[in-house]
């Protein structure tokens, strides 16, 4: 796929007000703060092409960016707790509404901190992905983090903990310094093209 070409669509406030499906979905999961919004600019080459921001809780609408060949969908994080109790169950429908529709759903990238376990929200949202069966990779982000033998030790370490099989791909990734984009772009494409 072409990354050169992206624009931002719409932004939905709940499931309910999202139209279906135009073509396939690559929708970007993960805690709040875990970097979906940064990799999607670094995917794109696009510095604000999604706000992004130090502090958590920054998306808090269903984005849709229109790319090439599919929709991306930039999802709010979950598991932000400084938010009041009638925000995080507007976030909750998001999500869960997002992923109980119909829709064509091409990949999900489910983000993880490199520098962590997997929290108990990161399991589930693993946990559903597996019993669903929808197609989905898992991408560990802030890797500039650690060093190259970390990287290697928390891939396996997670690995482990979510018991993934061979076949669910586990990528780290950098937005800062560009590490593991280009693979990661080329996975993305093997999952959106013929
Ligand atoms: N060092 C480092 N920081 C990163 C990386 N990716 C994102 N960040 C930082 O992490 C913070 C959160 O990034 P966002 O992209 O806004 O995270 P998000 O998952 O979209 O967060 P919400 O919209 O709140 O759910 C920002 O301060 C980013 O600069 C990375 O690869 N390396
Ligand atoms: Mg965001």
């Amino acid at each position: 796929m072409n990354y050169n070409n992206v624009k931002f669509m719409a932004a939905y406030g709940t499931s309910k007000q999202l139209p279906p499906s135009r073509r396939a979905e690559v929708s970007f999961a993960g805690r709040s703060n875990v970097g979906k919004s940064s990799l999607l600019n670094k995917l794109f080459n696009r510095k604000k092409l999604a706000k992004v921001s130090s502090k958590p809780g920054k998306t808090s609408t269903i984005n849709f960016f229109e790319a090439d060949s599919a929709d991306f969908v930039d999802l709010p994080g979950y598991g932000y707790a400084q938010v009041s109790k009638s925000e995080k169950a507007r976030w909750a429908e998001m999500i869960e509404g997002y992923f109980n529709q119909d829709r064509d759903f091409a990949l999900v990238v489910s983000l993880i901190d490199i520098r962590h376990p997997a929290t108990a929200l990161d399991v589930q949202m693993v946990g559903f992905l597996q019993t669903t069966g929808l197609p989905f990779i898992i991408v560990q982000t802030k890797a500039d983090k650690l060093s190259k033998s970390q990287v290697s030790r928390s891939t396996a370490a997670l690995r482990k903990q979510l018991e993934l099989g061979p076949e669910v791909p586990v990528v780290a990734v950098s937005s800062e310094k560009g590490t593991g984009i280009d693979v990661l772009k080329r996975l993305i494409d093997s999952y959106i093209e013929p």
